[in-house]
C-alpha cells in the first residue's frame, strides 16, 4: 500500500509520525508534500526512505490513499491542482469537517472519504471518525479502517453528526486541556502549590480517569458516585460545579456549530464557480 499526505502541518505531521511509529506504514510507503516545502522535507529527514515532493501532483502519483491535511478553504485549490492526475481507483480523504462528501464527489473522479482524526492519535489512542461516499466499496472501507486501527479506534459515523462527533473527539482534547489549565491556575493562585507539580498531578488524574471510563468499564455517573462520599467534600463541590456550569456545554456546542455553518458556507462558495 502507498499513502500520500498533502499538507504536513499540525495534523498531517501527527498522522505521518503516528503511522510510522505504530508500524502501520514503512516510511518508504509514504509520499508527502506541503506548500512550504521545507516543512515536508524536515519530516522526510526524520523518517529515512519517506519521499517529500515540492509538487502535490508528484506526491499523489501511484498512491492508494491520499490524505488532504489542509484547511477547508484550501481544498478547492488543491483539488483543481490534482484533479486531472487522479485515478478512479485512488481514494482521497478529507480530514476536515466543513468539506462535505458531496463536494468531494462532485469535484473528484475517484473514491472519496472523510476521516476526522484527533490529536490523541499521536498517543495511538482516541477515535478516527469515518464517513464514506457510496463509491467506496466495503473492502476498501475495511482496508482504510485497518490502517487507522493502528493509531486509533475507527468509528463509522453518519455525516449529519460530523460536527458534534468532531467536538467530542477532536476538539475535546483542547477543551479538556483548557479545563485542566483552569483547575491548575486556580490551585496555584489559591494555595501557592508549585505549578509543575500541580500540572503533573492533574494530568495523571486525567489519564487515570480516561482509563476508568474506557477499559475500566465505569460510566461518568458511576465514577462520580464512587468518589463522592455522601455528605463529603467532593459531593459539595460537584453541586457547586453543576450550578456554575449550567448551560455552558450547550453554549459551547452552539458556538462550534455556528462556526461550522459559517465555514461550510465559505467552502460552498469556494466550490461554486463556473466551470
Ligand atoms: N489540529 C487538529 O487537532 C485537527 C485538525 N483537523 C483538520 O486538519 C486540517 C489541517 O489542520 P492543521 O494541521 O491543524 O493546520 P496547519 O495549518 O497546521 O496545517 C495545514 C498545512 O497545509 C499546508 N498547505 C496549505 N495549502 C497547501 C497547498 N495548496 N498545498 C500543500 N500544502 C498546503 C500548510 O502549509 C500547512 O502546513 C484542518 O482542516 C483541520 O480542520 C482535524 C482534526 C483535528
Ligand atoms: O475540522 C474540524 O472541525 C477539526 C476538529 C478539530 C479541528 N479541526
Amino acid at each position: 500500500m502507498k499513502v500520500s499526505f498533502i499538507g504536513t502541518g499540525s495534523m498531517g505531521s501527527i498522522l505521518i509520525d503516528s503511522f510510522v511509529r505504530s508500524g502501520a506504514l514503512e516510511p518508504s510507503q509514504i509520499a508527502i508534500s506541503n506548500r512550504t516545502f521545507a516543512k515536508a522535507e524536515q519530516i522526510a529527514v526524520r523518517h529515512p526512505g519517506m519521499r517529500a515532493y515540492p509538487d502535490n501532483v508528484d506526491a499523489i502519483s501511484g498512491s492508494n490513499l491520499i490524505f488532504l491535511c489542509i484547511k477547508p478553504l484550501e481544498f478547492k485549490n488543491v483539488i483543481d491542482e490534482i484533479r486531472a492526475s487522479v485515478q478512479p481507483e485512488q481514494m482521497i480523504i478529507s480530514i476536515t469537517s466543513p468539506v462535505l462528501l458531496a463536494h468531494l464527489e462532485e469535484w473528484l473522479p475517484c473514491k472519496v472519504a472523510k476521516v476526522i482524526p484527533s490529536i490523541t492519535n499521536l498517543s495511538l489512542s482516541g477515535a478516527s471518525l469515518c464517513m464514506y461516499s457510496a463509491r467506496v466499496l466495503m473492502e476498501e472501507r475495511q482496508m482504510l479502517e485497518g490502517l487507522l486501527s493502528h493509531i486509533s479506534e475507527p468509528i463509522r459515523i453518519d455525516e449529519k453528526y460530523t460536527r458534534i462527533v468532531s467536538d467530542l473527539s477532536s476538539c475535546g482534547p483542547a477543551f479538556m486541556a483548557f479545563l485542566l489549565q483552569q483547575f491548575v491556575d486556580a490551585a496555584v493562585e489559591e494555595t501557592g502549590i508549585d505549578r509543575d507539580e500541580a500540572v503533573r498531578l492533574a494530568s495523571n488524574m486525567l489519564l487515570g480517569t480516561g482509563q476508568l471510563l474506557t477499559e475500566g468499564g465505569m460510566t461518568p455517573e458511576m465514577l462520580q458516585e464512587r468518589v463522592s462520599v455522601p455528605g463529603g467534600i467532593t459531593a459539595k463541590a460537584l453541586t457547586m460545579l453543576g450550578n456554575e456550569l449550567d448551560g455552558v456545554f450547550q453554549r459551547l456546542i452552539k458556538t462550534t456549530h455556528a462556526k461550522f455553518r459559517e465555514d461550510l458556507e465559505k467552502v460552498d462558495q469556494s466550490f461554486t464557480v463556473i466551470r
